[in-house]
């Protein structure tokens, strides 16, 4: 079965206001709507797609990490079907699409209960169990295509660059082992263990954090630009009301498109200049 946005997300796990809109949302198994004060309205209405006078305020950027800077997705998918195996069940995308860059413990719940494994294997045993398999996968984690080339060029450029990642702090450290000159050019990394990060995505919560470590004056939302692969973190980022490029693995469903103001197959094919950034000088990738 294929899942559309609106049907995707868990429970009802957040309710909370941006500074700018001042938006409301609520995030259900069965619906997702934002909500303004008096209306619900979708998720376009509470922030629109930017329009190409707005791309061009963009000052300062923010990067996922699991499945957009890193290739790190693929262990998460390879460990389920492992798991799911045992219970002589599939691994599908339209559940991969409902744990991408949510927060470990909030992902495993959603796995056990979507597969209806809970009565078996509870959220917790989930996460041991797959522990010590991830551990070994993630220190040979690689680096998306396109993702050393932006990064190197937006710090050169003396673009403010920081991370804001859903996993925690110990698995960051085993997935970053082999890549410490890429995320030393970060001017901040937040966590999905950070104490500011209360909720994980789809709440703004971890790039309105990433946002207010930036130097300097506040960075107003529509000033910012994240880079996503999850279609909760697509919304995470509108839900903070900044602008989303979403870089998509085909074998999610593409109406997970529509809430991202831009999509690209690739890093690669990002152009920094349709969003006022420097353009590329070189050719290399
Ligand atoms: O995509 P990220 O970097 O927020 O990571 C989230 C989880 O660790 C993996 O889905
Ligand atoms: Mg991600």
């Amino acid at each position: 079965m294929i899942l559309k946005p609106n049907q995707i997300f868990g429970l009802i796990i957040c309710a909370t206001q941006t500074p700018t809109s001042r938006v409301r949302f609520l995030s259900t198994t069965t619906n997702l709507r934002f909500q303004s004060r008096s209306a619900s309205v979708s998720a376009k209405m509470a922030n629109p797609a930017v329009g190409d006078l707005e791309k061009k305020l963009i000052t300062h950027v923010i990067f996922d990490m699991d499945g957009l800077l890193l290739d790190t997705e693929k262990f998460y998918t390879e460990v389920q079907e492992i798991i799911l195996s045992r219970f002589n069940k599939t691994f599908d995308w339209s559940l991969k699409a409902k744990m991408m860059g949510k927060k470990a413990i909030e992902a495993a719940r959603v796995f056990v209960e979507e597969t209806g494994i809970s009565d078996s294997l509870t959220a917790e045993d989930f996460l041991v169990e797959r522990e010590s398999m991830l551990q070994e996968m993630f220190l040979t984690s690689e680096l998306m295509p396109g993702a050393s080339r932006l990064v190197k060029h937006l710090h050169a450029s003396g673009v403010p660059i920081c991370v804001a990642t859903g996993t925690h702090k110990r698995h960051f450290a085993l997935k970053t082992q082999r890549h410490g000159e890429i995320f030393s050019l970060m001017h901040h990394i937040v966590m999905g263990d950070d104490p500011e990060v209360k909720q994980g995505k789809p709440s703004p919560d971890i790039f309105l954090a990433a946002a207010r470590r930036f130097e300097g004056e506040p960075v107003h939302p529509s000033k910012v630009l994240v880079f996503e692969d999850a279609p909760s973190g697509v919304l995470a980022a509108k839900n903070a009301g900044m602008s989303v490029v979403m870089v998509l693995d085909p074998r999610l469903d593409s109406s997970f498109h529509e809430t991202a103001d831009k999509v690209v197959s690739s890093l690669l094919d990002f152009d920094p200049a349709e969003w006022g950034l420097p353009p590329f000088t070189d050719t290399t990738t």
